[in-house]
């Protein structure tokens, strides 16, 4: 069965936007994914464990055959073949797919949480994926409700546009 994702990409080491060029072709390279919408990319301050490099965050939708534990084995593929080393939790990083949204279904086992446990206090989660998330009015709307409620000046997440995309994507069409 096809199933929407949502997916949010982030990191703070090296290259920045070609990280987030190689991930998301890797994700576009699988024959069991179609990415179908990617957001703005945006720089956005450290969140958690302040005192590292700003990131840049994008969000990504796509349709996959794939089920959940799949998808996160493809992302923590993903995120070795592009070199992430595991230092610390919230420290910096080359790249970090996390999966925010699997559908409607909710799963809460040890090496899987979805929803994302932390994507409703994260403004550089909510930002990019209001940007994209057209399949959904319910979902939106939570999103763009824990958004409203976020004092994002407070967070000190400065968020801004960079870039209108991820270069040379082309969105799959169904
Ligand atoms: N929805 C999810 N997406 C990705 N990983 C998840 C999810 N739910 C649970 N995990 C688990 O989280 C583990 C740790 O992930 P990771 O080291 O990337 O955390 P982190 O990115 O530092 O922190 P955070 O989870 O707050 O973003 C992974 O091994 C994975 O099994
Ligand atoms: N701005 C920003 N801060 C973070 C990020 C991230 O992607 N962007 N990821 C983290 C670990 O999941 C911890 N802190």
């Amino acid at each position: 069965m096809m199933t929407t994702a949502y997916l949010s990409i982030g990191t703070n080491i090296g290259e920045r936007e070609q990280n987030l060029q190689d991930a998301v072709k890797l994700l576009t390279a699988h024959e069991a994914i179609s990415v179908t919408a990617i957001s703005s990319i945006y720089e956005t301050a450290a969140v958690g464990y302040t005192d590292q490099a700003d990131f840049l965050n994008i969000a990504v939708a796509l349709e996959t055959e794939l089920d959940a534990y799949e998808l996160l084995a493809e992302c923590q593929k993903i995120e070795n073949d592009l070199g992430r080393v595991r230092e610390f939790r919230w420290g910096p990083r080359i790249i970090d797919l996390d999966i925010l949204l699997y559908g409607q279904q909710q799963y809460e086992t040890e090496k899987l949480i979805i929803p994302h446990p932390r994507m409703y206090e994260r403004a550089f989660v909510l930002v990019p994926l209001e940007e994209i998330m057209t399949q959904n009015y319910d979902m939106l709307v939570g999103v763009q409700k824990a958004l409203h409620a976020l004092d994002i000046e407070k967070e000190g997440v400065n968020l801004w546009k960079k870039i209108n995309t991820v270069a040379e994507f082309v969105p799959f069409e169904n």
